[in-house]
């Protein structure tokens, strides 16, 4: 093999990687070893491009599937609503209407679905990815879910004989369109080396942390503490409020101190002016709060913080807030629960 040897068995000596733009891959280039239905040849000799499935078109998976197109790669898209292809298939996307057609006709596939349900419909339903996959093939799925229902998805994956790789991401809708997201990977290591030059377009480092099941507990205990954190300086912006002070006073702040961070920073002049342009959808943060309890019970370990911020999340949705961004949880305690206290 020539230079995509290397790539194709390269060891890992540690379990964070990072990548800078001047470090990424200028052109999406696979080993031939990687694929049984190779398309085109390159000018790096043995090299070649490999065919790249994404299923899920929706905040996240629309600006990662850009990022591989305009890196180059020959990629194939399927959505549950149709039109969402749309703007992909203007860049140079091909589209397959079921999530088996994009399996079978790709190389590597890569799914960002909603929660547990839809992320193993689309993998493993009647028309699921798993109908398409064989030996040779991976399928990586990005999408945020708990570690049983990762397990369920890459047991299916693997009776067909491919191979399976969890990665959630972390990193909102700007760190997907930057190609900036961290990604949290574990499974089959062969596959994690393989599709390590795309998650490299799409983001800006990758940790492999072993057994599937690691990569998405990791992923929602970050998101547990983010969510936690969120709900509480909401309750600061509002006891600001309340107390006399200016709120924006707050923000610079806290953004001067040891609790700094870019959360605050770039949501907070917005919550001020109860502005919730949707990042990251509040449904999600409180599914994701609902599986990381989850967690904690299944090991036994208290989080009385977390459990209080979800439920303050369930009256934010239960309020009509569910696809506004997940800073609008702030509107709990502003309107329902604000008034139940008082
Ligand atoms: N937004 C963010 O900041 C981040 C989100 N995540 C996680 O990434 C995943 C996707 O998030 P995001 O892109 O924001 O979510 P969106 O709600 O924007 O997109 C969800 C996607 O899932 C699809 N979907 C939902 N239900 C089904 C179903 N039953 N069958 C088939 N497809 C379905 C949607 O299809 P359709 O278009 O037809 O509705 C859409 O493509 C989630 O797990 C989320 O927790 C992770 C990091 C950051
Ligand atoms: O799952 C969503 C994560 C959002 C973020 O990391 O900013």
């Amino acid at each position: 093999m020539a230079a995509s040897s290397s790539f194709f068995a390269a060891p890992i000596p540690n379990a964070y990687h990072s990548s800078s733009a001047l470090q990424r891959p200028q052109l999406c280039l696979f080993s031939k070893r990687f694929s049984s239905v190779t398309i085109s040849a390159s000018s790096k000799g043995d090299e070649v491009s490999a065919s790249i499935g994404f299923l899920g078109l929706g905040i996240m998976g629309t600006p990662m599937a850009t990022n591989l197109l305009k890196a180059g790669c020959d990629v194939t898209v399927w959505n549950r609503t149709k039109s969402k292809c749309d703007p992909l298939i203007s860049l140079g996307a091909k589209y397959k209407s079921t999530p088996e057609e994009v399996a079978a006709s790709c190389d590597v596939t890569f799914a960002m679905l909603a929660d547990p349900e839809s992320a193993f419909e689309v993998a493993a339903g009647p028309q699921g990815a798993a109908k398409g996959m064989s030996a040779v093939k991976g399928y990586v799925d990005v999408s945020t879910v708990d570690a049983p229902t990762s397990k369920q998805i890459g047991e299916r994956i693997k009776e067909t004989g491919a191979m399976f790789l969890e990665a959630p991401v972390s990193g909102s809708k700007k760190p997907a369109e930057d190609g900036t997201l961290i990604f949290l990977t574990a499974g089959d290591q062969p596959l994690y080396e393989k599709v390590s030059p795309l998650l490299d377009i799409m983001g800006k480092s990758r940790f492999y942390l072993g057994d599937v099941g690691n990569g998405a507990a990791m992923k929602l205990v970050v998101n547990m503490i983010m969510g936690s954190m969120m709900a509480s300086f909401s309750e600061g912006l509002l006891l600001c409020e309340k107390a006399g002070l200016d709120p924006s006073d707050l923000v610079k702040v806290v953004s001067q101190g040891a609790i700094s961070a870019p959360m605050f920073s770039m949501k907070g002049p917005a919550m001020i002016q109860s502005l919730y342009p949707t990042a990251f959808p509040l449904k999600h943060q409180q599914k994701d709060l609902r599986l990381a309890l989850e967690l904690a019970e299944s090991v036994s370990q208290p989080t009385p913080i977390a459990a209080a911020a979800n439920e303050l999340y369930k009256v934010a949705k239960s309020n009509g807030l569910s696809d506004q961004d997940f800073s609008a949880v702030i509107e709990a305690l502003r309107s329902k629960l604000g008034h139940q206290t008082e």
